[in-house]
């Protein structure tokens, strides 16, 4: 099937088309790599592209950035590169690839790094010469993110092992955990994991949204899972609206799981205003149960996030005496824990294949059902009488829903707008650049946080079998 062992491995040609966020961010680790990679003696040199009209300005942006050309578009990165990789908008990689696809050169290696699979090898299957192989990939964290030690999926689709082995050595200079799975595998867990978790986000923004607020400047969301709830929120909608409506919209799998989401938002919040204590109490505690297991107290340096670092990372303005943590219904974490237990999802088994915002939502969820005083504060201020939070879970609901109708509509037009007016509303306010350096700083603390107790873990392991 392959020309890989033909291939002159002194030099291989890495193409990249789609030079905007993660392009880039490979484009520049590769190019680094290529010169300095202490074990690989192959040299890389990219080829890169985005559309025709970006040519002159890439061009001049990537002028100094040794080993790196820019070509005028896909066909001419096609045509030069041993392995290629679309970096394109989910919604667009068909269109990219039934263009350049045919002009792969002989027997070159091509894969994607869009967010669902699905997709993205149906266009390559349909457009590729059959002398091409496909391995593809998927970096699961952002391009401001240090991507080293963070999971890189990598699936090997149509290859030989020898070809195979080649794209893996490439991206090695990444320094990220390669986690072996298969395109429907792939699209499976990112449902479970990326997709309801952005769904949750993408809520509380139209919630606060709705409600004419900006969560920083009220004392009662200064404090605790607040912060993280106030920073990934904003994070989000820094960033470019189709990298979340591509996977939601696109991924068969994350449509049911969006929905199941809403419903357990929808169903809680009437067990809320209809006072029906013992049976919005009965179902939390199942969903606690199942996802954490049977709630005895737990020391804080086994949870993923402790307060210490909940603390840190805030951007209220008010002085920290009057930022005490408030009674909160927290439906939104409430709903999330529910949502695993009716689909049985198992959250944890999916670290291994997680981004940085899935492991920050985890781990306020499990701070709050692991610590029996605030889960027992939170369904109180959920049922009791207290209605501070009851404007801002009602508007939580409709925004729920609305997001999940939204992405069964597969309607990309209505996602954008949706997802813009609400950028728009915290642009404006102009703390969107201060959330995403907190959320990165608390990105770096949740990362080395998981490799901690990866690595207790193994000790664990290792004395249990010694
Ligand atoms: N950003 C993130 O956090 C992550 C994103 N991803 C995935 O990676 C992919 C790229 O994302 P990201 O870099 O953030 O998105 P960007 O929008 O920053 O980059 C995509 C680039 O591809 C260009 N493009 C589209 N069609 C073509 C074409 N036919 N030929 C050449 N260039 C083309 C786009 O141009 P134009 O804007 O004109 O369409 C744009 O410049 C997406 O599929 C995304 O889902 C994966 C992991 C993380
Ligand atoms: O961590 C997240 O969920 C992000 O928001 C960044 C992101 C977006 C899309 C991906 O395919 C992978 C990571």
């Amino acid at each position: 099937m392959s020309n890989a062992s033909t291939r002159d491995r002194s030099t291989i040609s890495v193409g990249i088309i789609g030079m905007g966020d993660m392009g880039k961010m490979y484009a520049r680790r590769i190019s680094e790599a290529g010169w300095k990679h202490p074990t690989i003696l192959t040299l890389f040199r990219i080829n890169a592209c985005d559309r025709d009209d970006k040519y002159e300005v890439l061009k001049e942006e990537f002028k100094e950035v040794p080993n790196i050309t820019i070509l005028r578009n896909g066909h001419y990165v096609s045509r030069a590169s041993d392995f290629i990789t679309y970096s394109v908008e989910a919604e667009h990689i068909e269109k990219a690839v039934a263009a350049y696809g045919p002009s792969t050169k002989l027997g070159a290696i091509v894969g994607g790094q869009t967010s669902c699979k699905a997709p993205e090898m149906a266009a390559f299957e349909k457009y590729l010469p059959e002398d091409v192989e496909i391995v593809s990939c998927h970096s699961l964290h952002g391009p401001t993110v240090d991507p080293s030690g963070q999971p890189l999926v990598l699936i090997k689709h149509r290859s030989s092992q020898r070809s195979f082995d080649l794209v893996e050595e490439i991206l090695t200079c990444l320094g990220s955990k390669i986690v072996y799975l298969s395109a429907a595998e792939h699209d499976r867990i990112t449902a479970d994991t990326q997709a309801v978790t952005h769904a949750a986000f993408l809520s509380m923004g139209s919630a606060w949204h709705a409600n004419g607020h900006f969560p920083w400047e009220t004392p009662r969301w200064s404090s605790g899972i607040e912060n993280v709830k106030i920073n990934v929120a904003l994070r989000i909608y820094s960033n470019k609206w189709h990298v979340y409506a591509g996977l939601a919209i696109l991924n068969p799998s994350a449509r049911a799981q969006i929905k199941q989401y809403a419903n357990s938002v929808t169903d809680l919040f009437k067990l809320m205003i209809s006072g029906n204590r013992t049976e919005f109490e009965r179902r939390v505690r199942a969903a606690g149960e199942f996802v954490f297991g049977k709630n005895t107290p737990i020391n804080q340096m086994e949870l993923l996030l402790r307060d210490e670092v909940l603390e840190k990372y805030s951007l209220s303005t008010s002085p920290p005496a009057n930022t005490k943590a408030q009674p909160n219904s927290h439906l939104s974490l409430l709903a999330m824990v529910d949502s695993w237990h009716q689909f049985g999802i198992q959250p944890y088994d999916h670290i291994i294949c997680s981004t940085p915002l899935f492991r920050l939502w985890l781990g306020a969820a499990e701070y709050l059902f692991r610590q029996p005083h605030l889960l027992d504060a939170c369904i109180d201020a959920a049922v009791g009488g207290d209605s501070a939070f009851k404007e801002d879970d009602l508007e939580f609901t409709f925004a729920a829903r609305a997001w999940s109708d939204t992405v069964d509509s597969r309607q990309f037009e209505l996602y954008r707008m949706r997802f813009e007016r609400t950028q728009k509303y915290f642009e404006e306010r102009g703390r969107l650049q201060e959330a995403v350096s907190l959320g990165n700083r608390m990105i770096k603390t949740i990362s080395e946080r998981t490799k901690e107790l990866e690595a207790a873990a193994a000790a664990r392991a290792g004395e249990g079998a010694s």
